[in-house]
């Protein structure tokens, strides 16, 4: 569970949070869209307390070793600069839990690479690894955290169309397991099908926030990303295709 109460962030002058009210709660799955520059990185950021804001919020309010446990961070940047096996990298997951047994985080991380379908490469040095496969190793030990809430900045940016699907569908698996997720997502279509809500924010302020359908509307794109967008309603779920910038 994750509470925000008007935060709010100005940056070299400018405001970049302005006044941010928000609850994440379990068995959801948000999704946090806008346009470039809207706050989106900023936000989780500052959720989790890497920088000061106004207002509050539930996370940072935590003593910092609390909230190691209370909450995973898969951050935007991707870069890998240690060079160890697959598994001690997703293994570092662990840290959040100094006091568990052993077995306790073998499971844990087994359980990640097993969810991850890193299983074959558990023993290469990552750094040989591919950008896309490198990103499910940090997704995978953002996973073995465990903790009840996951924020993750972009998890798709990357990844081949099947594992764009496998990271939203996880992310909403883990929801339907009761925990709560908040991700910010670029592709409209991905975030629509996965998510069980939808929180747009324009300019440091969230200008809509409920379930996908509701939110991704023609005038809401034009509003908020500047586009003509395709919307489908399908039996996949909502399908989407920007069209033009108007
Ligand atoms: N260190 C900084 N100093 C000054 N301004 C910053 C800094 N970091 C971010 N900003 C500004 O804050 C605003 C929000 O940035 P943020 O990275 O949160 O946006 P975003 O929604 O995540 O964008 P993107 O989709 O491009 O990743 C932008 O206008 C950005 O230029």
């Amino acid at each position: 569970m994750l509470t925000l109460t008007d935060l709010r962030l100005a940056r070299a002058g400018r405001t970049v949070l302005d006044g941010i009210t928000l609850s994440v709660g379990p068995g959801e799955c948000v999704g946090l869209i806008g346009p470039n520059g809207a706050g989106k990185t900023t936000l989780l950021r500052a959720a989790l307390g890497l920088i000061p804001a106004q207002g509050h919020s539930s996370l940072a309010a935590l003593p910092p070793a609390e909230r190691a446990r209370a909450a995973a961070y898969l951050p935007q940047g991707r870069e890998i600069a240690w060079d160890m096996p697959v598994e001690a990298v997703v293994a570092l997951g662990r840290a959040a839990w100094p006091g568990a047994a052993r077995s306790e985080d073998r499971a844990a991380v087994a359980r990640a690479l097993a969810r991850l379908g890193l299983d074959a490469l558990r023993h290469r040095p990552v750094t040989a690894l591919s950008g896309g496969e490198q990103a499910r190793v940090l997704l995978a030990r953002a996973l073995a955290q465990e903790a009840p809430l996951m924020l993750a900045d972009e998890p798709t940016a990357g990844l081949d169309p099947a594992a764009q699907i496998d990271a939203m569908a996880l992310f909403a698996a883990l929801a339907a397991e009761g925990r709560s997720v908040l991700a910010s997502v670029h592709d409209l279509g991905l975030a629509a099908r996965h998510c069980t809500r939808l929180v747009v924010l324009k300019a440091g302020r969230v200008v809509a926030d409920g379930a996908p359908r509701a939110v991704l509307t023609e005038k809401l794109l034009a509003e908020v990303f500047g586009i003509r967008a395709w919307i489908g309603d399908t039996a996949e779920g909502l399908v989407f295709q920007p069209l033009s910038r108007l």
